[in-house]
């Protein structure tokens, strides 16, 4: 039998709803050795200590550019699920990486694979039906809105529509109390929901002549966004730079 190479992995915000997911799915696996857990408070050498090669980021956007920083300028690859990516700070850690030949980020809104295919399959949608909409519904400890999937599936759809020349979805709104029609996200309305008893859900209404298509993902448990991160854990060394999103390690 060949020898099974072991990532030593740590894991940023290992307290944290998600980060307890994650340290059980990588204790979980042979392949993968837990090395540090780190959450508030700790400090972030710990890494440094212990030869992490990989670590996992689900902490929150005050603090994510921060680590990622430490992190990339001590040589350590990071699989990052935190939120609050925009083109400015995607463009920052584009800078870092570059400055360190061979180090790699994965950035991605959604780690679900359900979640990676809805959107993806409302990116394909967007350009037939006049009108779209986005809805996300998440748990109310969540502390952004909306939702990083939301952002960038209303990213998604907006470029599909531009693309095949479609304007804006028609709405006769005259008046409206603020916050009735949701955000605007690059055009795309986007409705959050925050309530009690949800984890992360999402459905794409599209609408055109006399039919309607509605995309929608559930997460039911926080185990749905392991997978991916495993995925993202195992390829990260062999894919140096930044990447967005696990659709290029999915093969889409
Ligand atoms: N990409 C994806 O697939 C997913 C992304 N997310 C995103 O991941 C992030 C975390 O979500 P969730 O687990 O629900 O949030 P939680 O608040 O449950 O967990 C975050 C954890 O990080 C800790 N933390 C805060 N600052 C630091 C720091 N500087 N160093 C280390 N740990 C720190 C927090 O501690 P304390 O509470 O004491 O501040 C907390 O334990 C959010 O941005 C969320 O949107 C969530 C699910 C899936
Ligand atoms: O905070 C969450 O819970 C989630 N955050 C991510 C997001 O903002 O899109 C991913 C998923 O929706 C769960």
């Amino acid at each position: 039998m060949g020898q099974v190479t072991v990532i030593r992995v740590g894991v940023l915000g290992a307290k944290g709803k998600v980060g307890r997911a994650i340290c059980e799915a990588v204790e979980a696996a042979p392949d993968l050795e837990l090395v540090a857990q780190v959450d508030a408070g700790d400090p972030i050498e710990t890494f440094v200590d212990t030869r992490t090669q990989v670590v996992v980021d689900f902490t929150n956007p005050d603090v994510v550019m921060g680590n990622l920083e430490f992190l990339v300028a001590n040589r350590i690859h990071a699989v990052v699920g935190t939120t609050g990516f925009d083109d400015t700070r995607l463009a920052q850690v584009q800078r870092w990486v570059t400055e360190q030949p061979g180090v790699g980020v994965l950035i991605a809104p959604n780690f679900a694979i359900g979640a990676v295919l809805s959107m993806r399959f409302a990116e394909q949608a967007a350009r037939f039906f006049d009108s779209v909409e986005v809805i996300e519904l998440h748990h109310p400890n969540k502390l952004d809105a909306p939702s990083g999937t939301a952002y960038r599936t209303a990213a998604l759809i907006a470029a599909a529509r531009a693309k095949a020349g479609r304007g804006p979805s028609p709405d006769a709104t005259a008046t409206e109390l603020d916050g009735a029609r949701g955000a605007d996200v690059d055009g795309v309305r986007v409705h959050s929901v925050r309530l009690a008893g949800l984890v992360a859900h999402q459905e794409v209404l599209l609408g055109t002549q006399g039919e309607t298509l509605t995309i929608r993902h559930d997460s039911i448990d926080r185990n749905s966004f392991a997978p991916g991160v495993l995925l993202g854990v195992r390829e990260i060394g062999t894919r140096p730079g930044l990447t967005v999103g696990i659709d290029p390690l999915l093969d889409l």
